[in-house]
């Protein structure tokens, strides 16, 4: 038998699971990096003739309720204002010097691929900038001047934004004044550099002029989260404070999948500690609305340190399930839960959510997409605030979203039948090239023929002698998905006993879908997160979003339906800028229809990638011979999958329909009594191994996996 530890050899150092990557950012240059630490190294010379300034300063914890709160309102503000201005007075004093010309701003901009560009129609940008002492100038202005007709290159060019870049994550304080305690739980991250995301979004969100409604698409695992979550905290840190006696909902963050909603409590909750602010996941039997202080129940402290899914685990399912109500500032929600809550399973209409001040739409295109956008829209409408804000965040957005958007914003305020306090953009910030995959990971598209054949070079991916004949070395821990629930299941049984006794069994292997219970999905979760298990067959319901930070590749059993879904799911892997990841997707015949604009996203995410033409997995012969697909068989894909793998159950019976046959998943109990053999042999075979290695005192290292016996 040949040993694979886990992991191993020199190359295998490179590996998403062997840690963090110096640089989180994908897109920089030696020229912008010069600048920027240029620009650093000024301030960090600053920072040390104020730190002896800074240092007198009592309790720069102004904002924080939990940690020392102040004892009165007035005492609080005073605080702030004695804080604030001598923070304003340093940065003042450097502003100058500081603040980046247009020529700067664009060169960081740009090579980090970062493009700003405002949505409204020109006549509302020519006549309504968003600050509104600006507004008010050039309201003068426009009733002298009537606005140039201009062609459409200008018009893009008067879209085009060139915001200040944040250098830092110190700056998140010096500049832009947000919470200390909220900038001291981000400090405590580790985190050094900001993503190219975080760059180009925090300053937006936290600065100066008012706060536009905002379009992200940045790429997989880019940081969005924290993108989010830093501003929306900090909004509610200040509205505490200057809004005491407000209490309720004022955020909200809508999310496709109970798991994603979850981890973005958890990031949340690392966040909010010492804030006073609290982030709840909407659970089942939660009410929330207008119902007022009577019917609000306080929860748990929210802010606690334990991980949502260890809380989902330690309540027994009857406690979970009759927590009435949330008191909370930050509600996490997937859209059918909150519109249940908020319409008593659909019998009441919508109850309003009178003082949610921001919504964030996560994987903003999925939610928009028919099989959640009635729901998310009526979310939307059910912020009745006139200053409402929304974020919309995802790695792939069609331009039917921005649409969308644009007359969701003009039609809620039509119905509210109010103007928002003050004027304000709807901006859209884009990362490297729209709808593209990381260009940090490898990605293989393998030809199988037929099902056999995949599963057959599946096996070989977890066969470590055959692995290192072909070109593909995938180590654990990894993901697997395939098109529906039951292929996951067949799969997953199929694979079972594939990992040998010694190397931990079948409990290395698991399959996660949305037919599992809550409990029963956490628990996968949880054990997937700590490294207990390897190897998980899953749907697409893992394919946005989640965040395992160190897998190591991605293996599309079935293709997926659409490049957007490729493009999420191949993103599991190379998260905050980790190199080494792979991406293997296995193609049969009945799949060359539907190829070519997964190989085409491979071919751009090589070429944002550079590198020689020979490097190139997708060669041209194969994009040219590939055939293109028409529009309503793109939208029959999205929707329903390769016709053939479709729903009728995999059975072991063979009872799988017409023409389902050829893309059955075999789970025949012959190859399983074969396996089941196997496991027999090696469970003796190990329990000999170790007893000799426990008589020679050399005890065997169970972290690593030894691969199969060939
Ligand atoms: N500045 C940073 N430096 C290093 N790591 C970071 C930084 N910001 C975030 N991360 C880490 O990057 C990982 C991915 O972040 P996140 O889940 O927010 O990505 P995402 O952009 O939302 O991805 P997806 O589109 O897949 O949802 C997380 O583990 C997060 O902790």
């Amino acid at each position: 038998m040949i040993r694979i530890p886990w992991p191993t050899s020199a190359s295998d150092s490179r590996l998403p699971s062997t840690g963090k990557a110096a640089n989180p950012q994908l897109f920089r240059t030696a020229e912008t990096d010069k600048l920027e630490s240029a620009k650093n190294d000024k301030k960090r010379k600053r920072g040390a003739a104020v730190q002896q300034d800074e240092e007198d300063i009592p309790d720069l914890d102004f904002f924080s309720s939990n940690k020392r709160p102040a004892t009165n309102v007035t005492e609080t503000a005073a605080a702030t204002e004695v804080v604030d201005e001598k923070v304003s007075a340093q940065d003042a004093a450097s502003d100058d010097d500081d603040s980046m010309d247009e020529v700067e701003r664009r060169t960081i901009l740009n090579s980090h691929k970062i493009k700003v560009t405002d949505m409204r129609d020109l006549e509302e940008i020519q006549v309504q900038p968003t600050s509104t002492k600006d507004s008010k100038k050039k309201k003068k202005k426009s009733k002298k001047e009537e606005a140039p007709i201009l062609s459409k290159k200008e018009q893009k060019r008067a879209r085009r934004l060139f915001p200040e870049p944040l250098l830092n994550f110190k700056e998140l304080r010096s500049k832009y004044k947000i919470s200390s305690r909220l900038a001291e739980n981000v400090a405590e991250q580790g985190f050094t550099v900001p993503t190219e995301v975080q760059l180009g979004t925090l300053p937006l969100l936290l600065g100066g002029t008012s706060e536009p409604d905002l379009l992200v698409v940045a790429p997989t695992g880019s940081g969005k989260t924290l993108s989010f979550l830093i501003p929306v905290i900090n909004k509610i840190v200040r509205h505490h404070h200057s809004t005491p006696d407000e209490h309720g909902i004022l955020s909200v963050v809508v999310a496709p999948t109970r798991e994603l909603a979850s981890q973005i409590v958890n990031e949340g909750r690392k966040l909010v500690a010492g804030t006073g602010v609290k982030i709840t996941l909407m659970r089942k039997g939660m009410r929330v609305g207008e119902d007022g202080d009577a019917n609000v129940l306080d929860e748990d402290n929210e802010e606690s340190s334990g991980s949502e899914e260890e809380d989902a685990e330690s309540k027994p399912a009857k406690e979970r399930a009759s927590i009435p109500v949330t008191k909370s500032d930050i509600l996490v929600t997937t859209p059918l839960m909150l519109v249940n809550a908020l319409s008593a399973n659909r019998t009441t209409t919508m109850a309003t959510l009178p003082l949610v001040r921001s919504l964030v739409m996560d994987e903003a295109d999925v939610l928009l997409d028919p099989l959640f956008r009635e729901q998310t829209l009526d979310i939307w409408k059910s912020c009745s605030h006139p200053d409402l804000r929304v974020g919309l965040w995802s790695a792939t957005m069609g331009s039917n979203i921005e649409d969308l958007t644009k007359s969701t914003i003009r039609e809620r305020l039509e119905d509210l039948g109010q103007k928002p306090s003050e004027p304000h953009a709807l901006l859209r910030l884009v990362v490297g090239l729209k709808d593209s995959a990381i260009p940090n990971i490898d990605h293989k598209l393998v030809y199988a023929a037929t099902e056999q054949g995949k599963l057959m070079g599946l096996r070989q991916l977890l066969r470590p002698a055959a692995a290192s004949a072909s070109d593909i070395r995938l180590r654990p821990p990894f993901l697997i998905f395939t098109q529906t629930i039951p292929r996951a299941v067949a799969l997953h049984s199929e694979l079972k006993y594939d990992i040998p006794a010694e190397a931990g069994g079948s409990s290395r292997i698991a399959v996660l879908h949305s037919d599992l219970s809550d409990g029963q999905r956490s628990d996968i979760m949880r054990d997937f997160r700590k490294g207990e298990i390897w190897i998980l067959v899953t749907t697409d319901l893992l394919a946005r979003g989640v965040d395992f930070r160190g897998i190591n590749g991605v293996v599309n059993y079935d293709i997926p339906n659409s490049a957007a879904v490729y493009v999420h799911r191949v993103g599991r892997t190379g998260r905050a800028g980790r190199e080494g990841g792979i991406a293997v997707t296995y193609y049969t015949k009945e799949d060359i229809p539907y190829v070519k604009s997964i190989a085409n996203i491979i071919d751009v995410s090589e070429k944002l990638r550079g590198g020689e033409e020979g490097d190139k997995s997708i060669q041209k012969w194969l994009l040219d011979a590939l055939p293109n697909l028409s529009k309503n068989s793109k939208k029959d894909m999205k929707r329903h999958g390769v016709k053939a793998r479709q729903a009728p159950r995999l059975t072991d019976k063979g009872d799988d329909g017409k023409g389902a046959r050829g893309m059955r998943i075999s789970t025949k109990s012959g190859f399983e009594r074969r396996m089941e053999n196997n496991k027999r042999g090696a469970i003796e075979a190990s329990r000999n191994r170790k007893a000799a290695a426990a008589a020679s005192g050399n005890v065997s290292d169970t972290g690593s996996w030894a691969g199969l016996d060939d």
